[in-house]
């Protein structure tokens, strides 16, 4: 049995819940000289503690940002970018706790969606975040890959000085805007730990910009793994793709020639790209791209089902009427009719029957009703209602996070 209390972190807290989690996810305890350049990363709103007395024991935080849905309307997250326990208080509530905290917490500021990227996939289904976004790594060999002759390449790269990478890169990401399904805003505290650390003066990775005719429209972060030694000289370097981000077609494709052309390298590593990225058709050859992994990237967990349903788009079918079940949202329990003109709650007696995790997994695409029902996550009351929510919930583009966070 552990006594603990959940309540928000204070100011004077901050530190010590974030060598906290630092501790959950075995990185090292960070330096004076790293928590005063990055500090303000971890600022004290939207977090909540668990503590024994004044001891903190778990730590639950989230961003408060926005992410494109299907259709492009943009809608409030609550982004959990940090959850850990103490390794000596684990299995006994505490993060059910917190988790029931944040929740509400979200509720009440009527956040309608919340995300997270999941250590151990295992953990958060019991709390309604569903797998929403898979992210698949790929693998490039150089020199064998280049592009196929007609892909349409426009534009010039340059490669950004640390400093000019510290500035350009966040007004840049605005520009190129939530593009695809999943895509989530990057609040400013974000920056300075996820890309200044990284990019800036301080860190170690590369930022090359595109510039098209109206001016910069896509950018590639990356680093250099596995330099060229003199005992292998044979071996090149190894870029490991941060991120590649572009508004277009022609800027992305640009941008992977820049890649490709990059001497003594002997191949490109890029993890948590879209999985739909076309990669194989791009090349010459389709089979200098080799897909390594697709992993689960975005959970996602509609915290308020109504705005959540009613905010995206659907294409046209039948309507489709869905019961939802959330136990730690009771307030989401019900029917909800959802047809190509919108959605919204209903008396109406249900076609598919469906735990609000995987309500997450069907909402940004990702995952077909009949993929669902097929996994027993759907029940199935009316069989013809399952091809129906195929049609409705159907993307063109799968969804993609591209965020760490
Ligand atoms: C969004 C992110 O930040 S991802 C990073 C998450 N953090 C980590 O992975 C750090 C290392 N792990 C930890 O700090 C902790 O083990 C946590 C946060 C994952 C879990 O905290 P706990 O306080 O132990 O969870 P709690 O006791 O509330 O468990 C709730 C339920 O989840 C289950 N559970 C918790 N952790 C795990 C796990 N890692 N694998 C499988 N099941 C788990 C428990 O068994 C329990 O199940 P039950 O309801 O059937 O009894």
């Amino acid at each position: 049995m552990t006594d603990f209390d959940v309540r928000p972190v204070a100011e004077d807290e901050r530190r010590a819940t974030f060598d906290l989690l630092g501790r959950s996810l075995h990185t090292n305890r960070v330096s004076d000289e790293f928590w005063s350049r990055y500090g303000g990363s971890w600022p004290a709103a939207h977090k909540f503690g668990a503590f024994d007395g004044a001891a903190p024991i778990g730590i639950a935080s989230s961003l408060e940002t926005r992410i494109a849905v299907p259709g492009g309307e943009v809608l409030a997250l609550g982004a959990v970018d940090g959850v850990g326990v103490r390794a000596d208080r684990t299995r006994r509530g505490v993060l059910t706790a917190m988790m029931a905290a944040q929740l509400a917490d979200f509720a009440a500021r009527g956040i309608p969606l919340a995300a997270l990227h999941a250590s151990e996939p295992t953990i958060y289904g019991r709390f309604g975040y569903g797998s929403a976004a898979l992210a698949k790594t790929v693998w490039l060999p150089r020199p064998a890959a280049r592009l196929h002759e007609r892909v349409a390449v426009r534009g010039d790269v340059r490669m950004l000085t640390p400093d000019e990478a510290v500035r350009e890169i966040p007004a840049l990401y605005e520009r190129i805007g939530l593009h695809r399904a999943g895509m989530i805003g990057r609040p400013a505290h974000w920056w300075p730990v996820a890309h200044d650390r990284l990019a800036g003066p301080h860190g170690s990775h590369v930022v090359a910009v595109h510039s098209g005719p109206d001016g910069d429209d896509g950018y590639v972060v990356y680093d250099t793994l596995d330099r060229r030694t003199l005992d292998s000289p044979d071996e090149g370097a190894v870029l490991k793709v941060r991120e590649l981000n572009a508004v277009d077609p022609a800027a992305h494709a640009a941008l992977w020639r820049f890649l490709l052309s990059i001497d003594l390298v002997s191949g490109i590593r890029a993890r948590y790209r879209p999985v739909d990225e076309p990669l194989a058709p791009m090349l010459a050859d389709h089979r200098h791209v080799r897909t390594a992994d697709v992993e689960d990237d975005l959970w996602l967990r509609p915290v308020d089902v109504t705005a959540a349903l009613a905010a995206r788009t659907y294409r046209a079918a039948d309507p489709v009427v869905l019961a939802v079940r959330d136990r730690m949202l009771p307030a989401n329990t019900g029917c909800y009719e959802v047809g190509p003109d919108g959605a919204h709650r209903t008396d109406a007696a249900a076609d598919l029957v469906l735990d609000v995790d995987t309500l997450g997994m069907l909402y940004l695409g990702q995952w077909t009703a009949t993929a669902l029902a097929h996994a027993g996550r759907v029940e199935v009351v009316h069989p013809s209602a399952v091809a129906r929510a195929d049609e409705l919930f159907t993307t063109i583009a799968a969804p993609w996070c591209g965020t760490y966070f």
